[in-house]
């Protein structure tokens, strides 16, 4: 059996990106890694406000940017989605789909489509945003089935829907949360139930509670962002 997914962060990591001409790169550190990081599988959630780096901090989790120090391993497949969907817009989200997938993992598309109320005949450039998300939604969550050990980095895969489209989606991580390590990039967490832990960045750290300092993992930013 292949060993449970898992992603750690070794402390002292710094990630962000690199300025200037390419003689005389320079880093600019985004988000520093305090602690030794696990993340094993279940539903981990990335709340942060606006331009402190996750979309870089999920990026260098997928291997597309280098880390500027320090080291990131992952234990798993690792499937990123940006917060967009890029593709034709003249293909059909069947077409698009049959791309990547055939025989069971086809079937799962078409039930997930149906559940999510998905015309996947119609071409992907006369889909609502909403919909164009739970292209990517539903990729995401055939891919992570494919694999027994995968890890899903999801930037703000919720944006656009409507709450019962959302209700459905959380529902759903809640169900393969054993098998799948989900980080998913989100501002609202009123719609989430169900969390294994909490990620957010203050003044350029990244903070981890593996348990809700309130009622709410809403109250648990509160307290980190003002820890
Ligand atoms: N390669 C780069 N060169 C210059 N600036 C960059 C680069 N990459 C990221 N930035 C800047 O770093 C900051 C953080 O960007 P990032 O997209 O990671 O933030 P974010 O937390 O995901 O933001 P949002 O919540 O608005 O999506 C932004 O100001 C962005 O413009």
């Amino acid at each position: 059996m292949a060993p449970a997914p898992c992603l750690h962060l070794q402390e002292g990591s710094r990630f962000g990106y690199r300025v200037g001409l390419p003689w005389n790169r320079r880093p600019h550190c985004l988000v520093e890694i305090p602690d030794p990081v696990q993340a094993h599988p279940g539903l981990h959630l990335l709340v942060a406000p606006n331009g402190s780096g996750k979309t870089t901090f999920l990026r260098t989790l997928a291997g597309l940017i280098p880390p500027l120090a320090g080291a990131v391993t992952l234990q798993a497949q690792v499937h990123y989605f940006a917060d967009e969907l890029r593709a034709d817009p003249e293909m059909k989200p069947l077409t698009f789909f049959r791309s990547w997938f055939k025989g069971d993992s086809l079937a799962s598309v078409e039930k997930l489509a149906n559940s999510l109320r998905l015309d996947l005949k119609c071409p992907i450039g006369k889909l609502s945003r909403g919909n164009r998300q739970k292209v990517l939604l539903i990729m995401a969550e055939v891919k992570a089935a494919q694999s027994s050990a995968s890890l899903l980095l999801m930037d703000e895969p919720l944006t656009g829907l409507d709450a019962e489209t959302r209700e459905q989606v959380t529902q759903l991580w809640a169900e393969t949360r054993s098998s799948t390590v989900r980080l998913v990039v989100m501002h609202e967490l009123e719609c989430v139930r169900q969390a294994d832990s909490l990620f957010t960045i203050v003044r350029g750290k990244l903070r981890h509670a593996t348990e809700r300092t309130g009622s709410t993992w809403m109250d648990t930013y509160h307290t980190l962002q003002q820890s």
